[in-house]
């Protein structure tokens, strides 16, 4: 068995300085994610959850510290690799859906696979798969303002698939949805994993989603703190 972990955290620190003070977010922290493992880190609003993910995901460079991916330490890549690590190995699905809005469910899902050089024959057909997968094809040809808030976070979950990421990143997935949708939102994202076994961390207030995980952190005064889910 490969016992070197898919994504390692060692000694990770987080400031952010304003005029007159300093606050410091995140306090040291190592963390490591095995592939197929499912992630839930939770905790108290700007306890600095989305902090974190941001920094794991590359989006974000901490005050110290590194972050390991297969070995390969993270923040020493120019930015033009970091882009293309992100684009190739990475997905993400935010509180906020970011579909564009001129463009249909269809053409949000391809576009990712388009710009990175896919046939369109080839985008459309990985399109139409996962939209059939997370339950919106019948609403294909919708654009995000004529789908419903569900609707577009399942579109969004299809756009964050297309590239076939190792490592699912979600920031408060089901934070914009009304408790009935998030639930079926939540059952999609935790299906998607048992059917593919891909690795997943999110980041959550709700802990009826973070229960479906296997791993469970409290990120509390800086530092991650393991907890049952
Ligand atoms: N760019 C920034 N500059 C200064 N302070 C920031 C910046 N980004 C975040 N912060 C501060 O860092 C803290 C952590 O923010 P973060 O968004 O990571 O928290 P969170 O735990 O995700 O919160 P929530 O659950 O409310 O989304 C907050 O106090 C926030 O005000």
């Amino acid at each position: 068995m490969n016992n070197q972990p898919l994504l390692e955290v060692r000694n990770l620190w987080k400031s952010f300085s304003h005029k007159e003070y300093q606050i410091e977010i995140l306090k040291g922290i190592d963390l490591k994610i095995f592939k197929g493992n499912t992630i839930a880190i939770t905790g108290a609003s700007g306890v600095g959850k989305s902090t974190l993910l941001h920094i794991l995901a590359t989006l974000e460079r901490p005050t110290k510290g590194k972050v390991f991916y297969k070995g390969q330490d993270l923040f020493q890549l120019s930015s033009d690799a970091l882009a293309r690590f992100r684009n190739q190995k990475l997905g993400f699905v935010f509180q906020f859906h970011y579909l564009l809005p001129e463009f249909t469910a269809w053409e949000n899902v391809m576009l990712p696979a388009l710009i990175a050089g896919w046939s369109e024959k080839k985008a459309k057909e990985q399109a139409r798969r996962l939209l059939q997968e997370v339950g919106v094809y019948h609403r294909r040809n919708h654009r995000p303002g004529e789908l419903s808030g569900g609707e577009q976070q399942r579109v969004a979950i299809a756009r964050a698939l297309v590239l076939e990421p190792e490592l699912i990143w979600a920031d408060e997935p089901t934070g914009n949805l009304d408790q009935n949708t998030a639930e079926k939102v939540q059952s999609l994202l935790f299906s998607i994993h048992q059917k593919t076994g891909i690795t997943m961390i999110v980041a959550t207030h709700n802990l009826k989603l973070a229960s479906l995980f296997a791993i469970c952190y409290e990120l509390t005064q800086g530092q991650l703190i393991r907890k049952q889910c």
